[in-house]
């Protein structure tokens, strides 16, 4: 095997960042480095030609101006003025190409981190600490020390020919002293060297106290974000806000400040260094001026040269940057590898997804665990489940009991630590992801905002059938939502966000019912599993009764997955599964738990007696309400947009009586 030339770590960001530009651009690559040739030759090429024309002066004007020797005079002083224009000229365009390149690098580089983060399948790396650095740096933070890539390809355009520059002046020193050249040759790249390597460590630094910082930057925006400016005024938080980001800001930074004071000492040791390699070269030009060792040409060339070899920058701020910003590139580079989902645990095999029919007999849960990554605590322990093709099953439990996890397992967003979902027999593991989503619909109790058109809100659900409009109508009316968004300014176009023009903003039930809508819109589109997690917690009474009335309708031959605290509605599912710690603590219908008097049964009557009592502020009859049966539609009723007259037989659900009903066969 050929040894490969190892890069050292701190030059490992330029070499990614160099390579990265001809995959962005072959020819602005090309050009770019054409240009930087000739802009960091050129000072070379001038000096030469200066001294030269130097040299040329007292052959012309002995021998006269018309002279050979004066036409070569002249010769020479059109050849230089040409060079000295170039140098003028073409300086601007290269870094004016740099800039652009440097936009591409950021946009290249954004769009790999969005391909690297989207092709995962499950959303384990959203929470690796190393995806979510390079994901910041991607981003841009403003308090953070890195700067963006575009950043590092500006300074490589200063830094690249400053380096060029100093060498060629270094070469030609060569000519005057072997060793003397051979010792600028091994001293500038050596200054550089350690230089680079030291703002890569405070780079480095940086980039892991990037978390940090990104809690300063948080706690910054909190005041210029509509949410939360109105709880900051309300409770009078902008002191301690700027207090708590000063702190902050500073607790971040100070491991950065205080990892750059080593520079201090080796700027000293190198300019130390340097200065001794300058003091010599210049005592050498000068004893051999004074000996008449050197004409008066060669003495010209070799002064330029000394102070072209002094102008290799590594100290600045663009060899800082340069440092800084391309620290990260080989981070963002690396987030594909580092965003791969985890081999999964069990005995199904990566790359052995095969095609997924919709299911059609039962949704196994076999002894399923669940610890999130980077935890040590179990959000599921040991689960077994069983979800008939069909039918629909309701998951209740207290807060933190493991519902929402076991859904998002089904989903497959995450693989379970132990044990393994079937589908008809199969290992969910072995299924292609993306087809089997196809099949299920999901309504997250944290559902997506999408600052888009009321219709993309809606049609995103099933995407490949977003120009069906009556499908996306029919989604929007089972929700309920459909007469207000035909009532918005620009009626399904209307973007649901206030920041854009003819934009609008919606109540936070208005969303959940949006949300629902694309929930349908897939279901609609194919899905055959509907998974709702606490459906209706933004709604108000009458509208989550409303939809609860409709909850056989909207899922009848679907295989339901409904997680509600709301008993009047989870007692109409065919089969309830109680979760406590991420555990089955009971299973049954409702007449079965009831009977069996157990958690579940407990829970029921709690919230039945609270829906009961006249008083409670949690009945929707209020205290004057005579029974629990009473319409609660009316003419005027914003809630219930063209729905039908609503009853709520079971929001107020009391005892044995209600046990006597009939669960959904
Ligand atoms: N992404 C995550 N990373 C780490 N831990 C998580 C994550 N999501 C949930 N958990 C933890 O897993 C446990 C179960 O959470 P889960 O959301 O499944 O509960 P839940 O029963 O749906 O609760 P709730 O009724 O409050 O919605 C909790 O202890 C929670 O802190």
């Amino acid at each position: 095997m050929s040894p490969r030339l190892r890069i050292p770590p701190a030059l490992a960001g330029t070499a990614a960042l160099v390579r990265l530009l001809p995959r962005i651009s072959r020819t602005r690559a090309a050009w770019g480095l054409a240009g930087l040739v000739v802009v960091s030759l050129l000072p070379t090429v001038v000096a030469v030609a200066t001294g030269l024309l130097i040299g040329a002066v007292p052959d012309a004007l002995r021998d006269g101006l018309s002279s050979p020797a004066g036409r070569h005079l002249f010769t020479l002083l059109g050849f230089t003025g040409a060079l000295v224009v170039l140098q003028q000229c073409l300086p601007p365009l290269v870094s004016a190409l740099a800039d652009t390149l440097g936009r591409d690098a950021d946009r290249f580089l954004q769009q790999e981190a969005l391909a690297a983060v989207g092709r995962p399948d499950r959303v384990d790396h959203l929470s690796d600490p190393g995806v979510l650095a390079a994901l910041r740096v991607v981003r841009g933070l403003g308090v953070a020390d890195n700067g963006r890539p575009s950043q590092a390809v500006a300074a490589l355009a200063y830094v690249l020919p400053a380096w060029l520059r100093a060498l060629t002046g270094a070469a030609v020193l060569l000519a005057f002293h072997w060793w003397l050249g051979l010792l600028w040759l091994a001293a500038w790249p050596l200054a550089v060297h350690f230089m680079q390597r030291e703002y890569f460590r405070v780079g480095e630094l940086a980039f892991g106290r990037s978390k940090a910082l990104e809690e300063a930057e948080y706690l910054r925006d909190l005041a210029v974000t509509a949410g939360p400016a109105k709880e900051l005024r309300l409770w009078g938080l902008l002191e301690w806000l700027t207090a708590r980001f000063e702190t902050t800001w500073r607790s971040a930074m100070e491991p950065v400040w205080r990892g750059r004071r080593p520079r201090a000492r080796l700027i000293a040791a190198t300019t130390g260094m340097l200065g001794a390699v300058n003091l010599l070269s210049y005592g050498l030009l000068a004893w051999a001026a004074a000996h008449h060792h050197l004409g008066l040409a060669a003495i010209a060339v070799y002064t330029q040269a000394l102070a072209l070899a002094n102008n290799y920058t590594a100290f600045d701020d663009q060899n800082a940057q340069l440092a800084f910003a391309a620290a990260a590139v080989p981070h963002v580079l690396a987030l594909g590898d580092r965003a791969e989902d985890d081999p999964q645990p069990g005995p199904a095999q990566p790359g052995s997804a095969r095609p997924a029919p919709p299911p059609a007999e039962a949704i196994r849960y076999r002894a399923v665990a669940l610890r999130y990554p980077g935890t040590d605590r179990s959000a599921l322990r040991r689960v077994d489940l069983t979800i008939p093709v069909g039918r629909s099953l309701a998951i209740v439990g207290d807060n933190g009991a493991g519902k929402s996890s076991l859904v998002k397992l089904l989903c497959g967003l995450h693989a379970p630590t132990a044990g393994r979902i079937e589908v008809d027999g199969r290992d969910l593991r072995d299924i292609d992801p993306r087809q089997w989503r196809r099949h299920v619909s999901v309504l997250f109790q944290d559902f997506a905002r999408y600052h888009l058109s009321a219709a993309d809100n809606i049609t995103l659900g099933a995407p490949h059938r977003a120009a069906d409009r009556d499908l996306m109508r029919a989604a929007a009316d089972s929700a309920g939502i459909l007469p207000l968004i035909e009532s918005l300014p620009h009626g399904w176009d209307t973007v649901l966000s206030p920041g854009y023009t003819g934009g609008t903003d919606l109540s936070g039930g208005q969303w959940q019912r949006v949300a629902l809508a694309r929930a349908l819109f897939a279901v609609q589109a194919g899905a055959r599993v509907l998974v709702l997690d606490e459906p209706t917690a933004a709604l108000d009474i009458r509208a989550e009764a409303e939809i609860y009335d409709r909850f056989l309708d909207l899922t009848a031959g679907l295989t339901t997955v409904l997680i509600s605290h709301r008993f009047s509605t989870v007692r109409r599912v065919d089969r309830i599964v109680v979760l406590d710690h991420g555990e089955v603590a009971e299973e049954g219908s409702h007449d079965e738990l009831m009977l069996l008097g157990g958690t579940y049964a407990r829970m029921f009557r709690i919230q039945a007696e609270r829906f009961a009592r006249p008083e409670s502020p949690e009945s929707p009859e209020g205290p004057d309400d005579p029974g629990s049966t009473d319409s609660l539609d009316g003419p005027d009723d914003p809630g219930s947009p063209g729905a039908a007259p609503v009853t709520v037989p079971d929001a107020v659900p009391a005892g044995d009586a209600l046990d006597a009903e009939a669960p959904r066969a």
